[in-house]
């Protein structure tokens, strides 16, 4: 036996977490950045002291909602490619369920990050603590059980000795492109502090080697019979290509074979906007390109992709009855979709060995693909150049509000700015360098849709989850992965109103943010689909009790916390505001005005709803029927 050492189970993880490395394409860096902690008495004594006495490289910040800071360190770890991570440190009940939605986040989108919530007494002598649920039926449910569904990996560290092969678990799920997610191992409160003689050789330095899984001779071989019998093969870029880095790959394959590029929210910009061959995003949120290409498309190349409802536009955006796919992923559960071939190897290497098997070939995609690109450019050119008017006005989302209630909106906002004209402002205006992030409402789908992200892996969506309030944490974590870069937060002002509080962490830290928040006074997209769906606008405006528009002056709030604040409602006014943001050294917050129902509207594409099959609403038993119209041509499963 090696020699031991006296720890704390906390001085112990601390000391643990120092030690890991990861090592990818013969780089070898340490894994885990720093820790994010919101103490309170179930880790302060713990996981507090062992940070106070020797935290190591570990940067610490504090959280100020325990959402909100594992939000940061997912959205840092998804920057950095999975490669590096930051660990997220709460309190027992209230601070640990604040992270479920958080591990929800992770998991639906396979970003690692270690979640660290304490856990009740091990001990039982002092139950029921403050904050421990009592669950009648067994007394070992704690709050952190309802962690386990939302987590890839679970523990309870009940004695300090399990800390060891709990962790060792943990690094391995945390560092395995094909399964990696949140890992939360909870630790009792009362096991933080205890000691144990810890043989020293846990501490040794750990790398994890991320070794690309290659193809097997089979896979390729099936692979390229497959292209070879297609005409008309269609890449559909997940978000396993980023994490690959395999853009270089995939770019010379589609520029040497013709085969056009349509892109998932997690895999936009993997590829560059400008790639002649992009043809943008693909689905309920998609271009009319990508659209039109997927219905001509006899294969999908899937890449990287979970092919969600949003992506297949669920499951009608192919002619099923001749397309065929093939999936490369490194994940078998996702390349086993759609009854795809399946090569089960990271996407670089199986890209690289593919280039040359299909010497000769070029597919009938070729002529195709610049006339759709045109078409979608104009498309995007008018949409940028929507105005308002107050008489004749044809938003985007057509026959919702009547004009009345359009220019009640204007009335109330004092606005006049369309949706899709801001954003194609921004986008013509904010260095193309900088990084843009957004997850939910109606932004992700314009932004899919319209925004052209001339420089590789500056568009960063949370669309796995969509979750409200990823917009402003999240930023926190682009930042703290790209200090030397802008970062913008694309942000509806119901996700805002929902959860801001990193910008708080961000302005502590110096960590300047861009917050771009989009005020329509409601819940958007919601508002739209309810509408479009038959039903009436029913709770999802912002409107008092006495049926008034609310006005909420979101640039005071942000001015409150210390932010530079810009109010604006026209394109001037918002091109500035974004030139002199630019300029700040501290976080700022526009506050744009933009009227309702003027983001984009559906392009070729159906979304399968649960829409009421009894009512006596003519526009919902319409909307009922078309479902099942649109089923005909679905694939079951
Ligand atoms: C945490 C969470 N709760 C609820 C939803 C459902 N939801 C999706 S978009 C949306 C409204 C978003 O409103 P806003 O941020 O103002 O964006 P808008 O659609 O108005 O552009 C809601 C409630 C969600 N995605 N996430
Ligand atoms: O229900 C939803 C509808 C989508 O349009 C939106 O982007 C997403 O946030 C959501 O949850
Ligand atoms: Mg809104």
């Amino acid at each position: 036996m090696g020699s031991k050492i006296r720890l704390t189970t906390s001085q112990a993880l601390i000391k643990f977490l120092n030690q890991q490395y990861i090592h990818v394409d013969g780089r070898e860096s340490p894994f885990v950045e720093g820790i994010f902690t919101i103490f309170g008495h179930g880790n302060v004594l713990g996981i507090g002291q062992a940070l106070e006495q020797d935290p190591g490289h570990l940067k610490v910040l504090q959280g100020k909602n325990e959402q909100g800071m594992a939000h940061a360190a997912i959205a840092y770890s998804k920057e950095k490619l999975r490669k590096k991570i930051y660990a997220v440190s709460t309190s027992s009940g209230p601070g640990s369920a604040n992270l479920v939605t958080a591990a929800g986040t992770a998991l639906a989108n396979n970003i690692p990050v270690l979640l660290l919530p304490a856990d009740t007494y091990a001990t039982r002598q002092p139950d029921p603590v403050l904050q421990q649920i009592e669950q009648e039926y067994s007394i070992a449910v704690t709050t952190n059980d309802a962690l386990k569904p939302v987590s890839r990996y679970w523990d309870r560290v009940t004695r300090p000795e399990q800390l060891m092969s709990s962790l060792i678990r943990g690094f391995e799920v945390l560092t395995d492109p094909a399964r990696s997610g949140p890992v939360t191992i909870c630790i009792c409160q009362d096991v933080e502090g205890e000691a144990f003689d810890y043989e020293e050789s846990f501490f040794q330095k750990r790398i994890h080697y991320v070794d690309r899984k290659e193809p097997s001779e089979r896979e390729l071989e099936a692979a390229v019979q497959l292209i070879r019998e297609s005409r008309k093969p269609l890449i559909l870029v997940g978000g396993g290509v980023k994490y690959s880095e395999a853009r270089e790959e995939l770019t010379a394959l589609s520029e040497r074979y013709q085969i056009p590029l349509v892109e998932t929210q997690a895999g936009k910009s993997a590829v560059e906007s400008t790639f002649r061959n992009n043809l943008g995003g693909m689905g309920i949120t998609g271009t009319l390109a990508a659209n039109k290409a997927a219905r001509q498309a006899d294969l999908i190349i899937g890449i990287g992709t979970r092919y969600t409802d949003f992506a297949t536009s669920s499951k009608t955006a192919f002619d099923f009855d001749r397309t065929k796919f093939l999936n490369i992923n490194v994940s078998r559960m996702q390349a086993y979709k759609l009854d795809a071939v399946q090569v089960v190897a990271d996407a670089k290497v199986t890209l690289q060995q593919l280039y040359p098997l299909l010497e000769g070939y070029s597919s009938d995609f070729g002529p195709v693909i610049p006339e759709l690109r045109a078409e979608w450019d104009a498309e995007r050119e008018r949409l940028s150049r929507v105005e308002f008017s107050r008489s004749g006005f044809l938003p985007e989302i057509k026959n919702q509000f009547s004009q009345e209630t359009m220019n009640e909106y204007a009335d109330a906002l004092g606005t006049e700015l369309p949706q899709t004209t801001a954003l194609l402002a921004i986008n013509d205006t904010i260095e193309n360098d900088s990084i843009i992030l957004s997850s939910a409402g109606s932004l992700p789908g314009d932004l899919q849709r319209l925004w052209n992200a001339e420089v590789p892996n500056t568009y960063h969506l949370e669309y796995g989850y969509s979750c409200m309030g990823y917009e402003v944490s999240g930023t926190l974590g682009l930042k703290l992965a790209h200090p030397d870069k802008e970062v913008y937060s694309i942000v509806g002002d119901g996700s805002f109103l929902m959860l801001h509080s990193e910008l708080i962490t961000a302005m502590q830290y110096h960590q300047k943010i861009n917050i771009l928040l989009f005020d329509n006074s409601g819940f958007g997209c919601i508002n739209n689909l309810q509408m479009d769906y038959g039903s009436g606008s029913f709770f999802c405006e912002f409107r008092t009790a006495d049926n008034r528009i609310m006005n909420i002056d979101y640039a005071k709030v942000a001015e409150g916390y210390g932010a530079k604040v810009y109010r604006v409602n026209s394109v001037e006014a918002l091109k500035s505001a974004l030139e002199d943001a630019k300029l700040q050294e501290t976080s700022t917050l526009i506050d744009m005005k933009v009227l309702p129902k003027t983001m984009t509207d559906g392009y070729d594409s159906w979304w399968n709803l649960g829409v009421a099959e009894v009512s006596h609403k003519e526009g919902i038993q319409r909307a009922y029927e078309h479902k099942f119209e649109m089923l005909k041509r679905s694939k079951s499963y």
